[in-house]
């Protein structure tokens, strides 16, 4: 029976959108349901929550409901769903509550008339013609989404095969049936060409959800999903937690994406979380990518997704030709600049056929660190653990963990040297330099995320690089994916060994998607592309799998790696970060955690250890790695372990399940 149906008065439970996991005792003499939204006084503040449950505990001095909301409720699916998350994460179900209603505008009515925001639903699907590559995959993921209920996809297809356009197929179909579509894509892809190519299709543009929303928008758009007049939701990470009135199917393009785990606040996977909420809803689920993730292909391989793959190009583009260039050489050479001779050449020979050039550096400003010539000291953020980056566009010293910017300096704070630095390595506006140094009549772009801030300067400066307005990029993991630009056929890989270096576990997986993806941005139309790796590792598995355009040797490489080591996929991994002011505290805390450890012998504990990044805002933090089988339940271990620890008040304690960054 659908709980929402049944009103009740009398004792309640609501569950409030605040960080905490239990659900508060009220009384209401208005006929309320589960699910319902309802304004309740908390302390000193109104606020509104959300009718959890009708066997109220017994409390003394109950306060009442203060109103109800004319909103529909909140069904029973998406409250399973939270309750599930909050399980998963090990977060409170008030946090994971607070990421579906975050808008508190929403609930309260209106005091002038509000703008009213079109979403149209005209989708008039003109279907492109197929290569016969596409058209196989789109039936055959028509009849096995088809066959069941719930159904996890891969379009696994190479770097401008044209995954986009077959998911825009699927949902085309889906949308005949009704119902509403999400499409979840990485922040830094939801770029105008992606909404371009949506509109030449299907006539309209999807309503959209991400950070540069007004607050106006916010509501409008929250309000058209729950009431189903949204059809076609794209939107970043967070869009996955909004309450849609009848979700029918959920993309994931680029699955593989870092960007998709958030790391800050409530911890969570949204691939992951998409999955898990797709098969609540039982509806199916795409995932796309030309670099599946690991954890992905290990679905693949024991038949719990399905793989549907993609291995040419459209059109008549080809796959680029790479090459490596040893640096080590290069310095032996006399060469000891960041931009080596055969780089430099192809430059010049890219331009002068009139093509485009895309260099990529994932750094930006001018240099990652300054050091005093006298004493040798580093310039040091004041709150972090972290060197601070030269930044010349405006001149400002600046933290990239932080924010914390100072101006450039004038004397070393160590010993008092006047104006005597050197500026080590390059970032973006170094690069940019050198280039105009070397070519000055050709045209820059910097693309970075510091310099194209809105999405309006991402609109101009992609039309500008479309019409050819420029002929060098220089771009960080921005430009990595998703863009599809013709005439570029050069790109260059400035320091390509700089995501291996450190103690992530998954730093050559992460490198050999990047390198893999920046590289698929050369040669995606009639003119040949060519990529220029430089790296001081030529010799390493991912430039090798790069260089030999095999993808799958790179992955079996990976995966025997991480089996022997018993490392997601093939095991599991909780991170708990204990961070506070008070170092000596923090430390303390988190060997006192350790030693309250259940006792069983199904899982290891790594730490506490200083973290890398051992102090960020002036928080110290420490680190302790949990390792256990696949099959261990860390969801209830946690839960028990923390039921007898005291966590000082000062010491914050985040638990990340599945841990992507190791900082
Ligand atoms: N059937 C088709 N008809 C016309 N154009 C197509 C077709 N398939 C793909 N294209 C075009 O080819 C280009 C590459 O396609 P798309 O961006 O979908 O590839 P992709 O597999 O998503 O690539 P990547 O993973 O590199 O982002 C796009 O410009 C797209 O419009
Ligand atoms: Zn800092």
């Amino acid at each position: 029976m659908n709980s929402q149906k049944e009103t009740f008065q009398g004792r309640i439970q609501v569950l409030l959108p605040v960080p905490l996991d239990n659900s508060f005792d009220y009384t209401t003499e208005q006929p309320l349901c589960l699910g319902d939204f309802v304004q309740v006084p908390f302390g000193k503040k109104k606020l509104w929550g959300v009718v959890w449950s009708q066997q109220a505990v017994f409390e003394s001095n109950v306060k009442t409901v203060i109103a109800k909301s004319t909103l529909p409720p909140l069904s029973d699916l998406m409250r399973q769903y939270i309750e599930w998350v909050a399980d998963y994460i090990v977060a409170p179900r008030g946090a994971v509550l607070k990421m579906v209603m975050n808008l508190p505008a929403v609930f309260n009515e209106p005091k002038r008339a509000r703008k009213k925001f079109q979403f149209s639903n005209n989708f008039s699907y003109r279907s492109p013609d197929l290569s016969e590559d596409q058209e196989r995959v789109v039936v055959e993921i028509k009849q096995y989404i088809n066959a069941q209920p719930y159904s996890v996809s891969l379009i696994d297809g190479v770097t401008g095969s044209g995954k986009t356009e077959v998911y825009f197929e699927i949902i085309a179909e889906k949308l005949s049936d009704g119902g509403q579509v999400l499409i979840l894509l990485p922040e830094i892809s939801l770029g105008p060409q992606w909404f371009q190519r949506f509109k030449e299709r299907f006539g309209v543009e999807p309503a959209q959800w991400h950070s540069d929303l007004t607050p106006a928008q916010r509501r409008e758009t929250w309000l058209a999903i729950q009431r189903g007049e949204a059809q076609v939701v794209v939107g970043a990470r967070s869009a996955l937690f909004l309450p849609y009135a009848n979700l029918k199917m959920i993309v994931v393009d680029e699955e593989h994406e870092q960007a998709f785990k958030q790391e800050e606040g409530v911890i969570y996977h949204a691939r992951d979380m998409a999955i898990a909420r797709a098969h609540m809803e039982q509806i199916p689920i795409l995932l796309a990518s030309a670099t599946p993730s690991l954890e992905t292909i290990d679905n693949c391989e024991r038949h719990r997704y399905k793989r549907f793959y993609l291995p040419e190009r459209f059109g008549d583009a080809c796959f680029p030709s790479i090459t490596t260039v040893d640096m080590r050489t290069e310095g032996t050479r006399g060469n000891h600049n960041w931009l080596s001779s055969t780089l430099s050449e192809a430059i010049k020979q890219t331009v002068e056929r009139s093509e485009q050039v895309l260099l990529f550096l994932n750094r930006r400003g001018y240099a990652p660190l300054t050091l005093c010539r006298k004493c040798g000291a580093r310039v040091t953020c004041p709150h972090c653990t972290a060197w601070l980056v030269e930044h010349k566009k405006p001149p400002r010293m600046e933290c990239h963990h932080c924010g914390h910017t100072a101006n450039i300096l004038k004397s070393c704070d160590a010993c008092s040297a006047e104006e005597d630095f050197v500026a080590c390595g390059p970032g973006v506006e170094r690069l940019e330099e050198e280039i105009k140094k070397r070519f000055p009549n050709l045209r820059c772009l910097i693309m970075a995320s510091d310099r194209v801030t809105t999405s309006k300067m991402l609109n101009e400066a992609i039309a500008k690089i479309q019409q050819h307005e420029v002929d060098i990029v220089i771009g960080t993991q921005m430009m990595a994916k998703g863009h599809h630009f013709p005439k570029l056929t050069l790109v260059g890989v400035i320091d390509a060994d700089l995501g291996l270096a450190g103690g992530d576990l998954r730093a050559s997986e992460k490198t050999f998607q990047l390198l893999h993806q920046v590289s698929g941005r050369a040669g995606r139309a009639e003119y040949k592309g060519s990529v220029v790796i430089q790296t001081y590792q030529p010799e390493h598995p991912v430039m090798q799998a790069l260089l030999e355009h095999d993808r799958d040797k790179f992955i079996a490489f990976e995966q025997e790696s991480r089996k022997l080591f018993h490392m997601p996929p093939y095991g599991r991994l909780v991170a708990v970060v204990f961070s506070g002011t008070d170092g000596l505290l923090v430390e303390r805390t988190a060997r006192s955690f350790v030693l309250k450890a259940p006792l069983h012998d199904q899982f290891e504990i790594l730490g506490p250890a200083r973290a890398p990044l051992a102090v960020i805002r002036g928080r110290h933090r420490w680190r302790i790695l949990i390792k256990g089988p696949k099959e261990l339940s860390v969801q209830k271990l946690l839960k028990f372990w923390l039921k007898g620890f005291d966590c000082p008040a000062s010491i914050k304690l985040s638990i990340d399940v599945d841990p992507y960054s190791f900082l």
